[in-house]
Parts: C-alpha cells; structure tokens; sequence
C-alpha cells in the first residue's frame, strides 16, 4: 500500500500557497515605512522576506530600507515601534490585492468531499488569517487554524504539527503538510510527517525541492493526483 493512502488529514500554508498575499504585505511594509520616512520597498524584495511571520517581515523591511535611507546615522527606529503600525496597516487592507492561486478553492472542496480533514497551518498572525479565509470563502473548509502566534514556537518548529496530531488523534503516518517554503518541509520532518513542496510560492528565492518535500507539485490541483493514487 502506498504512503500516500495513510494520509487522513491535510496541514496546509497560507501564504505563498493558498494566497498571493505579498501584493497587500507589500502595501502595509511600504505605509509603515512612509511613516518612518524610509524608503519604499519592491514586492520581489517583500516574496524574499515572507516566511517567519509578520514581525521578522517587518525586521528584515527596516534593516534594508535603513541601509537605503540617504542618512541612516540619524534614523534608528525601533522595530516595537513600528508593528503596531504594520499590523493596522495591514488589517486594513488584507484582500485589497490579494488572490487565491488557481484552483484553490475546488481542489479543497474536493478534499472535504473526499473524506480529509484539512487545517491552516501558517506563520501569519491568527488575527489576520481568520478575516482572510472568510473573505475568499475559504473558511468552512479547515476544521482547525492555527496562526504564527497561536502557540509557543512556529514554523519550522514542528509544534503547529504535533498539535494537530494530538488534537485530531492521528499517528504521525495520517498527516500530510503541503507549503511553498522550507519552512513548511522542515516543520513536517521534524514532525515525522509526509510533506509536498509547491514551487510558485515564495521561499526566499531558492527551490523548494533542495528541502526533499515527499513530493514536489507545480500546481496546487496536483496535490489531489498523489493523494487519489
Ligand atoms: O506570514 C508569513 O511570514 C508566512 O506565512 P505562511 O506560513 O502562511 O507562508
Ligand atoms: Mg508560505
């Protein structure tokens, strides 16, 4: 029997994965900067940013535009001081941009017919996550979401993971994580559970298959072929 035919429940990531999400990142980085007088940065800069969740976002947003800035001896602003600014930012606008990747929404459906129970798994901060899967109709679907602060550790931790493990009962086998960044395989392995890597996300620019994903998809709606084998 196939490793695949354990699998009963579905860890997925968000951002880079279910949602481009760097188009409104990249609008709440550039509106908080603006108010440090800093200099804007690009959305390619933000894609090789996202990852360990809004605050390192945030972290590696003002380094690079303080070494940026024409006079970076009289600018020292304090990464405390500026997230309360990003996370209003951001909760302003988190759908103004963003879209859902190609056959998202029906290969989820499919997944929910077909018997899986299926999760959220992301770095994002939970306040955020929850209001964007309502706002692309998304959030029927998962039965449990866990954000980048809902527990102690995230991502690459295997924490989010062992979680669902405990709480829906299932031996390490019975899970699957699929994601955009190493830090998604990283978490499945420390885990000891199977993972698929996805290549059109963000993961700092680098190929996603040099993490060793069980399987690497091209497109979301490829996942299902590996789990209906
Ligand atoms: O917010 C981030 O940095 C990344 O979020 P993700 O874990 O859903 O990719
Ligand atoms: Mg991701």
């Amino acid at each position: 029997m196939s490793q695949w035919a354990n699998i009963k429940a579905i860890a997925f990531d968000l951002d880079g994965t279910l949602i481009d999400s760097v188009p409104d990142l990249t609008a709440a980085t550039n509106a908080t900067l603006a108010e440090c007088h800093l200099p804007e940065v690009s959305d390619a800069l933000v894609r090789s940013w996202v990852g360990n969740g809004a605050q390192v976002l945030m972290q590696r947003a003002l380094s690079y535009a303080s070494s940026m800035a024409e006079d970076s001896t009289e600018l020292q602003v304090q990464l405390e001081q500026v997230m309360p600014r990003f996370m209003h930012h951001y909760g302003e606008h988190l759908q103004q941009h963003s879209l859902l990747y190609p056959h998202v929404r029906e290969t989820l459906q499919q997944l929910t017919q077909a018997g899986y129970k299926l999760a959220i798994v992301t770095n994002k901060p939970y306040r955020f996550t929850v209001p964007l899967l309502t706002a692309f109709g998304l959030d029927e679907l998962f039965s449990e979401v866990l954000g980048g602060d809902s527990l102690a550790k995230m991502k690459p931790d295997p924490m989010p993971l062992q979680h669902l493990l405990q709480q829906w009962q299932l031996d390490t086998t019975q899970l699957l994580m699929v994601g955009d960044s190493k830090n998604d395989i990283l978490a499945a392995k420390a885990a000891n559970v199977m993972s698929i890597g996805l290549t059109y996300g963000y993961n700092y620019g680098e190929d996603i298959g040099l993490s060793e994903p069980d399987a690497v998809c091209e497109h979301f709606a490829d996942i299902g072929k590996y789990l209906q084998s």
